[in-house]
């Protein structure tokens, strides 16, 4: 809807009404057409201001609208009709004005923008480009470069850079509707020939084709085989070589293609489903909005390794106090150090002072007595966590919440271990703690669900996607990599290479292929989490029964190269080599193509030819399968919530919408028949086999994504 008021005698003034965001749905649309042309006709009326109410500009078009049969006025008339007005319309920006939200305000003659609005053209996460003359517009305005920049990035800019840019003319500390209706007043009446910006040509750019042919190598590199971001290029290229109507033709063309495509759709399931997962559920009924968050001012983190570190960061960057706690004092002055420079750097690059004095160092561990909540990071090691937790059990003040960080041991074994385990969570981050933008919350059986709020909303004011899971050995995202990485090693069994997985899986839009990944984090990491599970059996690496261990398949591969030494990264060799320790440049190493052959000679496997094809279904589908094996034991709640996990803790690619998205995508008939054939061709990795729920949503015709709840939930009834 849009409410029409007249003001100060001669301002029409069009308000947006659509909560939250005054998004442009199709009754919103019909409002502006309608109020427009009310104050058009009205020959009292001198001047236009559009506004959103509730200090929100607009949201841009309806996403929830997308991928159903839309109706109403369609946006880019609608524009048209506004530019071409001829009585000075001014857009009144607060809060935001995004996509169509900005494409609207582009098409009236002035803008005026809040301090503290942010304004962008976020299409492209979206899987979209700005399709209602924005990638025309935009260029016309404030120049090619700045516009590539904006345009393929979809990054939100502040008031002030907006300013700076040329997009608004104008910025007000006051009341933005008050200085637009001022402005308004004042340039009623005057020429608008120069106002109207698809009139304008594009500024000059020397050399336009080097321009654009860096930036589209630049943006195809970034975006990993996502295409909206290649189209975004193409939709200023015409904005700089075409008349204003052609260039719409070209907008329209790009944007049809991007429209239908399944990158959109899995992009669009993202976003929800990033807001989706906030609106948590545990099986025994307590849920986000009948469990209260407690008050957290001050908090402690227990052990300052790389992990320990990283969050003392992040929780001090959220304006919290942290005790930053280690006990050995050559640690703890390192870790000061390191905690100092990343919080410096951090500061740097935001603009802002360093919040060093918002965190005290200590050895004892008696100095977190009166925080709200702990953050235990020691060494994953059951015995020296249980230790820590016994000590916190004693030392804290009563009602402070004990969260774990540990990455998959038992959060229900460290919380008997406290008198208090309903105060017992785990908090698992993911390295770099203060960078990556994921957290598993993981609820254990005793956890009450006001300490599972308190977690889930830290996460929140952190910047993190939370995602509340259950506790099982990996919780979500480790439980299912587990099963990934195994199949990249027996892949390399059977006559595949490093280059060959780590290229099918950088094709398919990892940033880093599975071997690359292991070298970042390091063999020795991997190895420790193997000998943790009674994997790694010394001597038997090489052994008879090398390859069989708890009575399964078992790859000794990543075992044999850490017995050489070979740590990734941190020694210069792993599964590539590297010109120094530290060095990110990965090349092939002939030495372990070689010792795989004598690895396959000795145990007499024979090399056959494996394709990328055979690489994603092998990698992926173990994972996806496991993924459905995680929602029938309700550790996760939904599918949003394992593909919001991978898609902000372990690089899946947005636009492949996460392992269960993808899943629908591809056809779970098609998953369940590939796992089904993997299964016969290797019967000793039973976890090939399709899981209950897979095979249950296939004889039930394979439903769409949104709706496997329901199948879940028999399921669960017939259990
Ligand atoms: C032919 C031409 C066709 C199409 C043209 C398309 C151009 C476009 O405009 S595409 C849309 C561009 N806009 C965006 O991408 C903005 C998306 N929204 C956001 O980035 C954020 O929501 C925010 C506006 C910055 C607000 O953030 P925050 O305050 O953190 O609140 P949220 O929890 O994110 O959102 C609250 C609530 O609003 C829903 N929502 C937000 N934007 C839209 C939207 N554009 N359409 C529909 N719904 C929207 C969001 O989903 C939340 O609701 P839930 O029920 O919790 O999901």
């Amino acid at each position: 809807m849009a409410q029409y008021t007249r003001v100060s005698g001669f301002v029409g003034l069009i308000t947006l009404q659509n909560p939250p965001v005054n998004a442009l749905s199709a009754p919103v649309r019909q409002g502006i057409v309608d109020t427009v042309q009310r104050a058009l006709s009205d020959p009292e009326v001198k001047s236009v201001v559009i506004c959103g109410q509730n200090g929100i500009f607009c949201g841009g078009a309806d996403i929830k609208e997308f991928g159903t049969d839309m109706f109403g006025p369609p946006l880019i008339p609608m524009i048209h009709a506004i530019e071409a007005a001829n009585k000075p319309v001014v857009a009144a920006i607060e809060g935001i004005a995004l996509g169509g939200g900005l494409e609207l305000a582009l098409g009236c003659h002035y803008r005026i923008a809040h301090s503290k609005a942010r304004l962008g053209l976020p299409e492209v996460t979206l899987g979209l480009l700005p399709a209602a003359g924005g990638s025309q517009r935009l260029p016309r305005l404030i120049g090619v470069p700045a516009a590539l920049n904006l345009i393929t990035t979809g990054r939100h800019v502040t008031a002030a850079e907006a300013l700076q840019l040329g997009i608004v003319d104008q910025v007000t500390d006051h009341n933005t509707v008050d200085a637009a209706v001022k402005f308004a007043l004042r340039v009623g009446g005057q020429s608008l020939d120069a106002r109207r910006i698809s009139t304008y040509p594009c500024p000059q750019q020397p050399d336009l084709d080097a321009l654009f042919e860096d930036v589209m190598q630049k943006v195809r590199q970034s975006a990993r085989g996502a295409i909206a971001p290649v189209a975004c290029v193409q939709a200023v290229r015409a904005a700089a070589t075409l008349p204003y109507t052609q260039g719409m033709e070209r907008e329209k063309e790009l944007m049809a293609t991007l429209f239908t495509s399944g990158q959109a759709r899995a992009l669009q399931y993202c976003f929800f489903a990033q807001r989706a997962v906030g609106r948590w559920k545990m099986p025994n009924g307590a849920r986000w909005d009948t469990s209260k968050p407690r008050p957290v001012h001050k908090a402690a983190v227990i052990g300052l390794g790389t992990m320990g570190r990283g969050i003392t960061v992040a929780l001090a960057q959220t304006g919290l106090s942290v005790i930053a706690v280690e006990s050995q004092e050559k640690q703890l002055m390192e870790a000061k150090q390191a905690v100092s420079g990343m919080l410096e750097r951090g500061a740097k690059r935001r603009g802002v002072a360093p919040v060093l004095d918002r965190i005290s160092y200590s050895q004892d561990i008696q100095a977190v007595a009166d925080v709200d909540l702990v953050i235990e990071a020691v060494f994953e090691d059951m015995a020296l966590k249980t230790k820590v937790f016994r000590q916190l059990s004693a030392v804290c003040k009563p009602g402070t919440l004990l969260c774990t960080n540990t990455s998959a041991l038992d959060v229900d074994q460290l919380a008997s271990e406290t008198p208090n385990p309903e105060l017992v969570v785990g908090m698992h981050f993911f390295a770099p703690a203060h960078v990556m933008k994921l957290l598993e919350v993981v609820y254990g059986s005793r956890s009450s669900p006001e300490a599972v709020a308190t977690a889930m909303q830290l996460g929140k004011k952190m910047g993190k996607a939370s995602v509340a899971v259950g506790n099982c050995r990996g919780f979500v995202g480790n439980r299912m990599l587990k099963l990934y990485l195994e199949q990249a090693s027996f892949l390399l069994e059977e006559g595949a290479t490093p280059e060959l997985v780590d290229g099918a899986l950088e094709e398919f839009g990892f940033p880093m292929g599975v071997f690359r990944m292991s070298d970042l984090s390091g063999l020795d990491v991997g190895w420790r989490i193997r000998k943790g599970e009674g994997l790694v059996e010394p001597g038997m690496a090489s052994g008879q029964s090398a390859r069989i261990r708890q009575g399964r398949r078992y790859s000794p591969l990543g075992d044999l190269l850490y017995e050489q030494g070979r740590f990734g990264l941190k020694t210069s060799r792993g599964w590539y080599q590297y010109d120094k320790p530290g060095s990110r440049v990965a090349r092939s190493d002939p030495w372990v193509h070689s010792f795989l052959e004598e690895y396959r000679a000795r145990h007499g496997l024979v090399a056959r030819n494996i394709d990328h094809q055979e690489v994603l279904e092998r990698c992926l589908y173990a994972m996806i399968n496991e993924g459905f094996h995680i929602l029938e034991d309700g550790i996760a709640a939904g599918p949003e919530d394992i593909d919001v996990i991978y898609v902000f803790g372990f690089g899946w690619p947005r636009h492949r919408g996460g392992p269960m998205f993808y899943a629908d995508m591809v056809g779970l008939a098609k998953v369940m028949e590939k796992l089904e054939h993997y299964h016969q061709a290797h019967p000793d990795v039973p976890y090939l086999q399709p899981s209950n729920l897979l095979r249950k949503l296939v004889a039930s015709g394979s439903p769409p994504i949104h709706t496997w709840g329901e199948v879940i939930k028999k399921l669960h009834s017939q259990l």
